[in-house]
């Protein structure tokens, strides 16, 4: 089971570098899957390797994806999350960075993985990575918390494959509710997607995080 009081194994530099190696292999081969116009044969005689070479990673399973030792922000330590985490395949992954200001940034580039209609960034996809930027500038303020709304304006399409920039910024804490917006916007600086959302902080954040 994969839960949050799950005992972590801390990954330093030495052992998360190969395994971030893998990660990015394993992203490639995702895009390669998507696109391949390989042949029926071909496609199933691949699909046989992989599979073997799945069962040569089940052969020693962590019951929870570990955590990098990291002197970042508290989210850096998660190499499994879904749009950060370096170890994490389906991850694009987006580095996101934290200026002293608190807002949270990054440039990204979403690949045909990530397609919703045709030639554009899956709205999904757009949510999750608002989601964890207006989430990574929440934790700014303090403790953080879990999302409990967020508002999502769909401005325009959001295209694929070229550099696209998130940001997002806490504009207020009450009690413990955090409130944060932000954006993303093509390479053309227009905004494609607007997204405000309430973080609350959870009783046992405060109990076991501060
Ligand atoms: C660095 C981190 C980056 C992380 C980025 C990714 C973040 C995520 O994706 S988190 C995952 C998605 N979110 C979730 O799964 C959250 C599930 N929900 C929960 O765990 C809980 O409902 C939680 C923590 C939001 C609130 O629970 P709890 O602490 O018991 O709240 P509770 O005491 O009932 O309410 C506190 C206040 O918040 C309000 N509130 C709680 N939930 C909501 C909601 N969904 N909508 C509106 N208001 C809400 C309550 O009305 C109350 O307000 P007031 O104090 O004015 O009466």
């Amino acid at each position: 089971m994969s839960g949050a009081m799950t005992e972590r194994h801390m990954l330093g530099e030495d052992e998360a570098a190969p395994l971030a190696g893998l990660a990015a292999r394993v992203r490639a081969l995702t895009e390669a899957a998507v696109l391949t116009g390989v042949g029926a044969d071909e496609a199933r005689a691949v699909a046989d390797e992989i599979a073997a070479l799945t069962e040569r990673l089940r052969a020693v399973r962590r019951d929870a994806p570990p955590f990098l030792v990291t002197d970042g922000h508290r989210m850096d330590r998660q190499g499994g999350n879904p749009v950060t985490g370096v170890l994490n395949p389906i991850a694009p992954p987006v580095d996101l960075d934290v200026t002293a200001d608190g807002i949270v940034r990054a440039e990204f580039t979403l690949s045909d993985v990530y397609e919703g209609p045709p030639s554009y960034v899956h709205g999904g996809m757009s949510a999750m990575v608002l989601d964890q930027a207006l989430g990574m500038a929440a934790a700014q303020t303090g403790v953080g918390g879990m999302t409990a709304t967020l508002e999502l304006r769909y401005r325009r399409p959001t295209p694929l494959g070229v550099p696209l920039t998130v940001e997002a910024k806490a504009s207020r804490v009450e009690g413990r509710k955090i409130y944060a917006s932000g954006t993303i916007a093509g390479p053309d600086g227009r905004v494609t997607v607007e997204a405000t959302a309430m973080f609350v902080t959870p009783q046992h954040f405060l109990v076991h995080e501060r």
